[in-house]
């Protein structure tokens, strides 16, 4: 069993000052296989001390020492990008295959983007005739305090740490409690890769803990946060009185419209996409509608994919899903699930209790419900494991007011053949992001919601911009 007590601070590995021990559990398993330490009030201050100290030198480097810095990192990645799939497979329970590719290749594929944005970035812009001799400068915020969750362990904390570290500032990063290996991973590469100590700090936590104590902490002057709507309100609350900036990356419900015009395909990869990483995306397409014609077809389709997605342990090579993360949520998915059956949705597959053969782990059954309603609760209420809603429609107008009926408003999607349908409906839909007939979001391109999915944006330029202030100065020229 692995002892992951220690936190890096001020470029060293640290003892806790007032933490105390957590157990990490695989969720395959359920056997503990690290002790982790919850920093108190005591650890929080002395990483906020040494970022806080850290930051005029770190802000006043140059743009290309930076990007040596980022390349180097990028290296230390590549070298121990095995140990980080393992890592992440192991505490969050993404099939190994699946941490290695999406997981571990999109902590890379941030890293890449990121480096790219800051080469281009105009830190210094004028304003042209309107404005003569002025200038409009960018400068990085200060100390930021970074908070993960850990459906996507890597991918969060690089789209977070990354931008930071590019534009100039230091920080605390505080990952999840569930999934923090895969982070003390990568403070170790940030070692490796040379940058000055104080510079990027981690302390492990738990919300009410360093992540509360970080929220409300005068010398934080931004809170980048990933995580459940219910969170992100506290944090909000909490950063209120210091007036710190709040980022927010929240929850999903994301609706997928698909006409009778669509694609073969666009049914099952509907399905495959909701019950990736066992349902635990907040972009995941959780709430399927379909045009009237091709309903029940739709329904047949959604119950051979899931009735045919072999779940099983995280450690096995393959297309599996694996378990959800905790007790927790295998509790809460359970509740959701029978809330859909008690509420009169029609079972199609899946359903409460593990799936067959499988008598230890979080594992659960890959479930699809039809004919969900929007009164019901699995209609609007993030279930945040691989179940499915499908729903009926008669128009497109009744497509967009489904499809916007809930608080979240983070990722919806369309298939549709009919290229003018699919952009009149996608200007209507109140999302962050649509995606369209199966065409993923390119590299670099804003990720983030709106309503309640949250406030931000990650990703290329616009996560760079999370983590700068504008200042205008006049009479520069
Ligand atoms: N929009 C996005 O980009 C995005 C991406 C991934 C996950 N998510 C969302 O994250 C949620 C799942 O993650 P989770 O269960 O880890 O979420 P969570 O909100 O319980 O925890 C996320 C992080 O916040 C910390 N935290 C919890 N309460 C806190 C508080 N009061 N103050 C400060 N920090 C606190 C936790 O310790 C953890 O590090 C889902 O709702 C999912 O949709 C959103």
């Amino acid at each position: 069993m692995q002892d992951a007590r220690n936190f890096y601070i001020n470029g060293k590995w640290v003892a806790p000052r007032d933490g105390r021990d957590m157990p990490v559990r695989n969720p395959s398993t359920e056997e503990v296989i690290a002790t982790i330490s919850l920093g108190g009030q005591a650890d929080t201050d002395a990483a906020v001390a040494a970022a806080k100290a850290a930051f005029p030198v770190w802000a006043a480097t140059s743009r290309e020492a930076r990007v040596a810095a980022m390349e180097r990192l990028m290296e230390a990645y590549k070298t121990r990008a095995e140990e980080t799939a393992q890592a992440i497979s192991a505490e969050m329970g993404a099939p190994v295959t699946l941490a290695r590719t999406a997981q571990v290749g999109a902590g890379a594929g941030h890293l890449k983007t990121t480096i790219r944005a800051l080469k281009a970035f105009e830190f210094e812009r004028s304003l042209g005739d309107h404005a003569p001799g002025d200038v409009i400068l960018h400068e990085p915020i200060g100390v930021c305090a970074l908070i993960t969750p850990w459906n996507w362990p890597m991918n969060q904390v690089m789209l977070k740490v990354a931008p930071a570290l590019a534009v100039g500032c230091t920080m605390v990063l505080k990952p999840s409690e569930l999934s923090p290996l895969s982070a003390m991973l990568l403070a170790e590469m940030i070692d490796a890769a040379g940058f000055p100590p104080g510079v990027f700090n981690l302390v492990n936590g738990d919300g009410a803990g360093v992540g509360s104590l970080l929220s409300a902490h005068p010398d934080i002057d931004v809170v980048s946060f990933t995580g459940s709507t219910r969170a992100g309100v506290a944090i909000t609350k909490a950063a209120a009185d210091t007036v710190k900036r709040v980022s927010l990356e929240l929850g999903g419900k994301g609706a997928n419209i698909i006409f009778a015009d669509a694609d073969d395909k666009a049914v099952m990869r509907g399905v495959r996409h909701c019950f990736n990483n066992s349902g635990q995306s907040c972009n995941a397409p959780t709430r399927m509608l379909v045009e009237r014609p091709l309903y029940d077809q739709a329904v047949a389709t959604a119950q051979t994919v899931a009735e045919k997605t072999e779940v099983g342990p995280a450690e096995i090579e393959g297309r599996q899903i694996g378990p959800v993360v905790s007790e927790t949520q295998f509790n809460k998915i359970q509740y959701l699930i029978k809330k859909g059956i008690d509420e009169g949705a029609t079972l199609v597959a899946g359903g409460m209790g593990r799936p067959d053969g499988l008598k230890r782990g979080h594992f659960v059954r890959p479930t699809v419900f039809a004919d969900v309603t929007p009164e019901m609760t699995i209609w609007h209420e993030e279930i945040f494991g691989p179940v499915l809603s499908i729903t009926p429609f008669d128009s497109e107008e009744e497509a967009i007011r489904l499809a916007n009926g809930t608080p979240y408003g983070l990722t919806n999607y369309i298939q549709t053949a009919d290229k003018a349908r699919a952009r009149r409906v996608a200007r209507q839909l109140r999302s962050g992001m649509v995606e369209m007939n199966g065409k993923l979001g390119g590299a670099g391109s804003p990720f983030g919601g709106m309503k309640q999915s949250g406030n931000g944006r990650e990703g290329g330029v616009w996560g760079l911009e999370e983590f700068l202030e504008v200042k205008a100065v006049s009479d520069w020229e």
